[in-house]
């Protein structure tokens, strides 16, 4: 008998192996296997057993394993599953499949048995203990102190500032301990806060996810609820049973919402084992965390898109949390759908799987037409809270508020004096207010008055984005926000010499000493009310969106202003006015899928006004307000709006009416990516309801000094398009052309 591998390798096949004959048995299927691979040494996954005589490989050319890296199998069948679907819906080799999906510690051969440190402190010692100029280790031990008496794992307090030489000392001097946490088998689930009482369309939702549960079956629930309308809730009490039954759950989160407050939700309502999986973990965490989900010792697990893709003792509820985040969509190597594999994995258990969101996607409301999820709504706010009324302002109409600089000189401040009025109002009644502006940074563009010349990146389709500050640290560079390159802000015009540069637009940065100027006391220039900017710079230190959480959560006034960031999820009760200065420009793009994605934005940032006991309301500041799509949304709310989007793409035949697979192609120049676009469209199988469009460069062709172009195959059929790729996408990736250039195939893409 010969074992076949899966190989961490770019190849759409698995490679047959000898065991040497002093092994007394063959690997198990699902282990792993250390072999050589031309002239490299690999690890890959036992896949099946085979007889030699149905090998291909000739007898004397058939190599042996080095060994066998486990005594079990680490994968079983449910998970060898998985990973064939995935390569074969994704059309990715097996053993790169197993490779996105195995834990990097995994793959490189290390045990499954980690041995975590932890530290705690010694019972009876105090502050006492501490010499008045041992200040900064008195400072580590507090930061010990916080984890209580169980402490915590080295790698934790390193994360969060502690340092080994510290930690040596502190236990030479007997004030803290290092250990190691047994891992028993978890206790019960227990309830450590009684539930609320649902209203009845939350109750609904329960009573239909539950039934699924109880009779053991796999289904897919679209829980399409409005904002605040109490989603978690529905979560929680589902949950509750599930747990109670001795299963765990697992709920996907969105990538930037993974805060210490999402396990605090679920914290705070059960006792139990709670795992913690997400990309800014280290290795041993990321194996540690693998290893629960697999043994049954995590019963709640709480992770971003990958999460989806651990092995599970006892699934027995999947949630998928803010459905229509786009980071549940991975955008390189594996492009798979977190959603889309969770409903796969729920066929699997046997199990429901939960699709939550405010702003379910196209492709969501399909499946419910058709019959695939079933929709529970709930329609209005849980608890006493309103849903914040819309309102547009007309920006052509309403005069800016000009703002006087200290030479007299009047700036636009890009705010319309209704929106100031609405702010100061909010703030002295004693609420917050919350503006968007999806754009970190100063200003969007440097631009010559003189000659027109522009800061563009060298390496993107893209203009260098301001960063500039007034503050006292005169931190100011040009930076582009798709390769990172950065560049000093010039003193003149590299074209003309014209020194009559500008900042053009309004970056987060700029807007937030707008509001400055504008609100703080004109004798001291002194803020009146705290401006909270938050974005990815702001929130760039590990614990800087917590401190920013805290002081929001402290609910006195304050103007927070921030990109996407904001849109996620919080639930900040004192927020009583949602600004959206330019939200809306989304309506306007030439990318089909843009209104759709524009709305769920402007839908999720508004949904954060009003959410405590006092009305809310949401201000949209356009320059188009007779657009008909932005006047549907307003007016009608977000599923008419959706509805009405759907009904275009059946007239138009596009997604989700049509199945798409987006071909991309880079490389050193757009020659040759359409050259060789050109050249595999040859061997593309005739097919009547297939449409081939492109080859065309693609949104930003140039990015970080590569050229892409793309071509997006469409079908009515979803079989038919993956009969198609399963016989012509492997040869194209053969082609001669393709050796030099990076061709990439996109299942499902969200976005062309
Ligand atoms: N049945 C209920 N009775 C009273 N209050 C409730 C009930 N259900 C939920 N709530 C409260 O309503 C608030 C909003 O709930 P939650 O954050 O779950 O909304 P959501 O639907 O997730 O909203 P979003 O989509 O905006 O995140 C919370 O403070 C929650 O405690
Ligand atoms: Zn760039």
């Amino acid at each position: 008998m010969l074992v076949q591998v899966a190989l961490p390798v770019p190849l759409y096949r698995v490679f047959d192996y000898s065991v040497p004959m002093e092994d007394n048995a063959l690997p198990a299927i699902g282990s792993r296997v250390e072999v050589s691979f031309g002239r490299q040494t690999l690890i890959g996954i036992t896949v099946a057993h085979i007889a030699q005589a149905t090998s291909s490989v000739p007898s004397n050319k058939l190599k042996p394993i080095n060994h066998c890296l486990d005594d079990a199998p680490i994968l079983n069948e449910n998970m060898l599953a998985l990973a064939s679907w995935m390569a074969r819906y994704y059309h990715y080799p097996l053993g790169d499949v197993l490779a996105v999906m195995l834990p990097t510690f995994i793959r490189q051969g290390r045990p499954l048995d980690l041995l975590i440190t932890h530290w705690r402190i010694l019972p009876n010692v105090s502050d006492n203990d501490f010499h008045t100029n041992a200040n900064k280790q008195k400072q580590q031990f507090d930061m010990l102190k916080l984890h209580g008496a169980r402490g915590a794992s080295e790698d934790v307090l390193l994360l969060e500032g502690m340092q080994r030489p510290f930690l040596k000392t502190l236990e030479e001097k007997g004030l803290i301990e290092r250990y190691i946490e047994p891992k028993s088998a978890p206790k019960p689930v227990s309830l450590a806060k009684m539930p609320l009482d649902l209203n009845a369309e939350q109750q609904l939702a329960v009573d239909a996810i539950l039934t699924a549960h109880n009779a053991g079956k796999y289904s897919g629930f679209l829980l399409n609820g409005i904002t605040g309308s109490g989603k978690t809730e529905v979560y929680l009490q589902t949950m509750q049973a599930v747990l109670e039954a001795g299963k765990q759950v697992l709920i996907l989160v969105p990538e930037i919402g993974l805060t210490p407050q999402t396990r605090a939700r679920f914290a705070s309502r059960f006792a139990a084992q709670i795992v913690l999986l997400h990309s800014g973990m280290s290795n041993t965490h990321r194996l540690q965390g693998w290893q629960d989900c697999r043994t049954g010792h995590a019963q709640i697990i709480i992770g971003t898109r990958s999460a989806v893709l651990n092995p599970f003792a006892n699934l027995g509820l999947i949630v998928v949390d803010e459905a229509h985040d786009a980071s549940y969509k991975q955008q390189d190597t594996l492009r798979y759908h977190a959603a889309d594999v969770a409903l796969y994995r729920g066929l699997q258990y046997n199990i429901p799987v939960v699709l939550g969101t405010a702003t379910p996607t196209l492709e969501h409301l399909k499946l419910v037409d058709d019959g695939k999820l079933v929709e529970c709504q709930l329609r209005t706010r849980a608890g006493s809270a309103k849903l914040a009324t819309m309102q547009l302002i007309d920006a052509r109409q309403q005069s800016t508020h000009q703002q006087a600089q200290d030479d007299g000189a009047r700036y636009d401040t890009g705010l319309t004096d209704i929106l100031i009025g609405a702010i100061r109002q909010t703030l002295e009644a004693g609420d917050q207010v919350l503006i968007f502006l999806n754009r970190r940074g100063y200003a969007p563009v440097l631009l010559c008055e003189a000659c027109g010349w522009q800061a563009d990146c060298p390496r993107c389709d893209a203009h260098l984005t301001v960063h500039y500050s007034n503050q006292a640290n005169h931190n100011s560079y040009l930076k582009c926000h798709h390769c990172d390159w950065q560049a000093y802000i010039p003193a003149a015009c590299p074209d003309c010499r014209s020194q009559n540069l500008d900042a053009k637009g309004m970056g987060t940065t700029r807007l937030s000493e707008n509001l400055h100027a504008i609100f703080a006391n004109p004798q001291t220039s002194k803020d009146l009310y705290p401006i909270i900017q938050i974005d990815r710079d702001t929130t760039r230190r590990k614990d800087s969106w917590e401190k920013i959480y805290e002081q929001i959560n402290q609910g006195k006034p304050a103007i927070l202003v921030g990109t996407q960031m904001v849109a996620k999820g919080h639930h900040f009760p004192n927020v009583t006015l949602v600004c959206l200065p330019n939200a809306d420009r989304g309506f306007l793009s030439a990318d089909f899928r843009s209104p759709e994605h524009t709305a769920q934005l402007m839908i999720q940032v508004a949904g954060r006004a009003g959410r405590g006991n006092k009305q809310g309301r949401v201000l949209i500041q356009t320059l188009q307000p007779d657009n008909a799509l932005l006047l549907k949304l307003v007016k009608d709310g977000y599923l008419p709006f959706a509805r009405e989007l759907l009904q275009e793409r059946k007239m138009m035949g596009l997604p989700p009416y049509s199945h798409a697979a987006l071909i991309r192609c880079e490389g050193k120049t757009l020659l040759a990516t359409t050259q060789a676009l050109k050249d595999a469209i040859v061997s593309l199988p005739a097919a009547h309801n297939l449409a081939v469009l492109g080859p065309i460069d693609a949104p930003m062709s140039k990015k970080n000094s590569r050229y892409h172009s793309q071509l997006l195959l469409l079908a009515k059929d979803r079989n038919q398009l993956h009969h198609i790729l399963n016989q012509w996408w492997q040869p194209v990736l053969a082609l001669p052309s393709a050796k030099y250039l990076k061709l990439t195939l996109d299942i499902d893409p969200v976005g062309w």
